[in-house]
This record gives C-alpha cells, structure tokens and sequence, in this order.
C-alpha cells in the first residue's frame, strides 16, 4: 500500500570502495557509493541501515566551501534514496563540526551575483532529505556550521562544542536560518543576544537548556550515541518514521489546526500499511514487529 512512497533503488553496490571506515566503527556492511566518484571534502560510510557522513576540511575547520556543500547535497540524495538506508548522521571533527560558510571564498562576492545566481540557495536542500538526520556536533559549530546542524532534525552535542552565530563581526548577517530556526530553537532573547554580537556563544551545556541540542555527551561518545539513536530510527518503518518528520516539520509552517488536521490524516494513512498492522499487530501477540516498510 505504501509502494508510492518507496524509495526509488540506488546503485546496489559500490564498484570500488569510496567510504573510509571511522576509526571507532567497525567496516560498513554495505558500503554505498556516492554519485560523485571522488570526495575531497567529505567521508561517508554505513554502518547497518544508518549512513555516517562526516564533514573533512579539517585545515579549514570544515568551513563550508561550496564544493564541501555540492558533496553533501549529492551524498544526502543518494543515501535519501537507497533503500537499505533508514537514516543519516551528520558530524565533523573532533574540533570543529563546521566553522561556519568560507570567509576566503566568499569576501569578494558581490551583491548582483549574489542575488541572480540565488548564492547559498542550494544549502536548503538538506533539508528537503526525507530520512531523519541527526547532527553530532563537537568543536565549533558557528555561523553556517550551526545554520547546518539546525537544518538536521536532532542535535547530539560533545560536551566542548560551541555554537554562535558571528556574522555580524564580518559585517554581515546569518544567511542560512541563525535569524529564524535558532529563535524558534532557543527564543527571541537568547538569539538575539548571539546573533546582534556575534561573541555570545552557547556551550553545549547551555544549547541543551535551551533546547537547541537533544543531549550532550562527552565529546568521544557523542558520535556513538548518534548511530546507536539513529540505528533505532532506522530500524523503524521508514515510512512512518518519514511521516513523523513530515508532520514535525509541518509545523513551523502552519498554523496549529492546519498542522493538527495534517496530522491526524497522516495517523490515518498508516492504517493502510503493512507496517501498522505488523506493529500493533506484534505487541497484542508480545513479540518483536518487524516492520518491512510498507
Ligand atoms: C550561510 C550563510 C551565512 C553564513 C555565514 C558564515 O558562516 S560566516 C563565518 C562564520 N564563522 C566565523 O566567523 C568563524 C571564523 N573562524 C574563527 O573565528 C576561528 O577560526 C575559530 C575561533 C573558529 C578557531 O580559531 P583557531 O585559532 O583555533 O583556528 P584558526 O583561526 O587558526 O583556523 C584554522 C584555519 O581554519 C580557517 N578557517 C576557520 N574558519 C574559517 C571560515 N569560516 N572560513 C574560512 N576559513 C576558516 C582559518 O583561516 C585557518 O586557516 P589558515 O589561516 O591557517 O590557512
């Protein structure tokens, strides 16, 4: 029933192996390759049904050059559409997730480009990935490095991450939502006091009071607890797990009856799955469900 909402297949396999196993991991069980033959910015892996992206600009803290973010569209894609994938993390370095956009590369833009060739719109396009994302952020995640994490669906952070939004110390403004999610992140008082001067930060500690990060661990357990919590995503009826997110984000969109009749027809919806049936199904029977996404 849910055959319309499937993925379509990605490649099957990888002709010759493009991922680096992350040191803490064992080797991916089903490695997939990226559409692009070569990554200069970016490592990938799986792990299970989980996809490990993992930003590596490390001279650069991993400023975010559009090459890094043409990378990251095309990875996020393909892993959005293979099916043996339920859900992404996100991370960077020990050091920094992102230290924001490329000053170097961006100082002498001008504005004409800038609006005609809609400069940075392509960074939105993460969030346009259906599967759950979550950010593990430690080290720095400033301007455009916390901009990327909020455009993830949950944050985990280490416990030395960072998160400000400086643009006004360039002389110029968030550009990829510091002015928008971060407010609905951690209210008007708290944004406005990062992003007007540009030096108050949030430790990981404070993000999570906030609200703006999920949990924080020590910084070497943070990317584990990603998987582990993703892995669990995963494993879920994607579908559904795709409805929730579709539903979630609906609602910094429309208005709360708008949102709650979205809501209810897509609860609905799930009475026509397989997976509903299998799910409700194998708790009145006290067994595990296993759910075959559809
Ligand atoms: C989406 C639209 C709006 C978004 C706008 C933005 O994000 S605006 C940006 C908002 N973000 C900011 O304003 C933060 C800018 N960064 C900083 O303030 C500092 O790097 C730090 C405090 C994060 C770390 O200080 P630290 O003393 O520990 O380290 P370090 O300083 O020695 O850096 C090591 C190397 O990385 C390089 N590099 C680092 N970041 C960037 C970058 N964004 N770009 C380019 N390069 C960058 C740095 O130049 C150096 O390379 P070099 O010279 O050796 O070839």
């Amino acid at each position: 029933m849910f055959a319309a909402l499937r993925q379509p297949l990605a490649r099957a396999s990888a002709a010759k192996p493009l991922t680096r196993a992350f040191s803490a991991y064992t080797p991916a069980q089903n490695a997939v390759a990226p559409a692009s033959p070569k990554l200069e910015y970016l490592l990938t892996e799986t792990r299970g049904r989980v996809a490990l992206v993992t930003l590596h600009r490390p001279k650069a803290l991993n400023a975010l050059c559009n090459g890094l973010f043409v990378e990251l569209n095309q990875v996020l894609k393909d892993f959005d559409n293979n099916k043996d994938i339920g859900s992404i993390v996100i991370t960077g370095s020990e050091r920094a997730f992102a230290a924001g956009a490329d000053i170097k590369e961006m100082k002498d833009r001008q504005f004409i480009e800038n609006y005609v060739e809609d400069f940075l719109g392509h960074w939105t396009q993460i969030t346009k990935i259906r599967k759950p994302i979550i950010a593990a952020v430690n080290g720095f995640a400033l301007g455009g490095g916390c901009e990327l994490a909020m455009m993830c669906d949950i944050i985990y952070a280490g416990d030395k991450a960072v998160f400000g939004q400086p643009e006004i110390k360039l002389g110029t403004i968030p550009g990829a939502g510091g002015t928008q999610r971060l407010v609905k992140a951690v209210g008007k008082s708290k944004a406005m006091e990062m992003c007007l001067t540009g030096s108050v930060n949030l430790t990981a500690q404070e993000a999570e009071a906030a609200g703006l990060v999920s949990k924080v661990y020590p910084a070497e357990q943070v990317l584990d607890e990603a998987i582990k919590t993703a892995s669990k995503i995963a494993n879920l009826s994607t579908p559904v797990v795709q409805m929730v997110k579709d539903a979630i984000n609906q609602s910094f969109e429309m208005p709360l009856q708008a949102g709650l009749t979205f809501e209810r027809r897509l609860f609905h919806s799930t009475f026509a799955s397989n997976d509903q049936k299998e799910g409700m199904g194998a708790f009145a029977e006290k067994r595990k469900p296993n759910f075959t996404n559809n």
